[in-house]
Order: C-alpha cells, then sequence, then structure tokens
C-alpha cells in the first residue's frame, strides 16, 4: 500500500535552502567515507552508489544491483533497497545542507521488483526544514532517470554535532575524515 496520502512532511516546515559552499549543480560526489557500506570504494560488497547533484536542486545516485544484493533469486533485497535510499537520501541532507545529520526515520515503498543487473536511479530532494529536522524523499527508478518507479522512501535527519560521531563512533576514524575534508576544502556547519 502507498503512503502518498499521508501528509509530507508530517509538521510544519520551512523551505530547506541550500548552503551557499554547497556543490553546484553538475557537480559529482565522491565517497563520503571510504568505509561506508553505501558508497564507499573500499567495501567490495557495499552498494557503491555514485552521487551527483542536480538542478532543482536534487542529488541523484545510481545503484548498480549485483548478484551481492539479492533476496529472492534474480531480484534485489528490499532491506539493501532501503539501506541504497538511507545513503541516497543522507547524501542529498549532507552536502546540500553542509550539517552533519542522522537519520532518525526512513520508510520505503516497493513498487516494482528491481532485478539484478538493473540500475536503480534515485533522485532524492529536500521537502523542508523544522529545526534540526529535515525531511528529504526519493524516487528509484529502473534503468534510466526516466524509467518507470520501483521504490519511494522518504526520512527524517536529525541535524548532530560532531560529538554525536565522537561519542559514539570512532574517534581517530573521525579526525582523519575531518582531515580530508579540510584538504579537500569542504565547508560543513557543525554546531546544530
Ligand atoms: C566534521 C564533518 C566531516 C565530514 C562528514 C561527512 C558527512 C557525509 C555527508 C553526506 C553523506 C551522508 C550519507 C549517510 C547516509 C546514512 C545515514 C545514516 O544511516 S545515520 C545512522 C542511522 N541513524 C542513527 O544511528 C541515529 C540514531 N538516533 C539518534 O542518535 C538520536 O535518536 C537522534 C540524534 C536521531 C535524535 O536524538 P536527540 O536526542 O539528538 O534529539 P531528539 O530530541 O530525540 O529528536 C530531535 C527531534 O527529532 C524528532 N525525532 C527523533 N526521532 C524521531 C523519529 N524516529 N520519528 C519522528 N520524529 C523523531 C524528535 O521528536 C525531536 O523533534 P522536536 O525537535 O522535539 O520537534
Amino acid at each position: 500500500m502507498s503512503n502518498a496520502g499521508q501528509s509530507w512532511p508530517p509538521v510544519e516546515t520551512e523551505p530547506a535552502v541550500p548552503h551557499p559552499k554547497a556543490p553546484q549543480p553538475g557537480s559529482k560526489l565522491g565517497v563520503h567515507y571510504s568505509h561506508c557500506f553505501g558508497c564507499g570504494d573500499e567495501v567490495e560488497v557495499g552498494l557503491h552508489l555514485q552521487s551527483s547533484v542536480t538542478d532543482g536542486p536534487e542529488v541523484v545516485s545510481e545503484f548498480a544491483v549485483t548478484e551481492a544484493h539479492q533476496g529472492a533469486p534474480g531480484l534485489a533485497h528490499g532491506g539493501l533497497l532501503a539501506c541504497a535510499f538511507d545513503e541516497a537520501l543522507g547524501a542529498a541532507v549532507g552536502n546540500l545542507l553542509r550539517k552533519p545529520a542522522v537519520t532518525a526515520k526512513l520508510e520505503t515503498d516497493f513498487v516494482r521488483p528491481v532485478p539484478v543487473g538493473s540500475t536503480l536511479f534515485i533522485t532524492a530532494r529536500l521537502d523542508g526544514v523544522a529545526g534540526r529536522k529535515t525531511y528529504a524523499s526519493a524516487d528509484g527508478r529502473l534503468d534510466a532517470g526516466d524509467g518507470p518507479v520501483a521504490v519511494r522512501a522518504r526520512g527524517l535527519f536529525v541535524t548532530v554535532g560532531v560529538e554525536h560521531f565522537t561519542t559514539h563512533g570512532d574517534k581517530d576514524a573521525l579526525e582523519k575524515l575531518a582531515a580530508s575534508a579540510r584538504r579537500r576544502r569542504e565547508e560543513w556547519d557543525i554546531n546544530p
């Protein structure tokens, strides 16, 4: 059943205004963390999403579905598809707003099966901001940006301070990641 009838965003929001130093339309977004299951190039069986910014602004991510991503024979696993949307939505929120944020809620509608060998074109947009909460949604189309919709998702991302990652995660790895972001001259607003 589709959730299309439910009000979205579920609370009153302000428009999401991209950060002045957000990547411009046409920019390819690199790997944000090499060990990320969603995009990392050091995770052999990961999803290897490749994302870029388009007008809108939106973020389009391509997910090439392989045998490593199966649930039923020849078909993608729904949980991995949800993971791809978490990554695609998170990439839109993080890169367009340039604020660290984590997924608080993620909903998915699986509309058509996604075969092994297909590429899902996931277009993600920001739907509104209410304080630390950013609402975002995405459509995943089969094999082309205008292909049939196979999966839709929407999520709530909550802006967090850097202490979220230093307290709960790997502080040393985070410092290396922050240093590489500084080398790439990426600008981040790290106080929610
Ligand atoms: C230095 C920077 C260097 C560079 C960094 C590179 C970045 C890369 C850029 C871009 C690519 C990113 C790609 C990544 C994609 C993947 C993302 C993930 O999968 S993240 C992992 C999974 N998520 C978690 O592990 C969260 C676990 N949850 C928590 O930690 C907390 O629950 C948290 C932070 C979400 C909220 O906790 P609270 O204590 O801070 O705040 P409270 O007050 O509870 O919530 C804030 C507001 O949100 C609502 N809220 C929270 N959870 C909700 C829910 N499940 N449903 C509805 N509302 C919820 C609350 O009701 C509250 O709303 P009211 O402000 O009062 O109106």
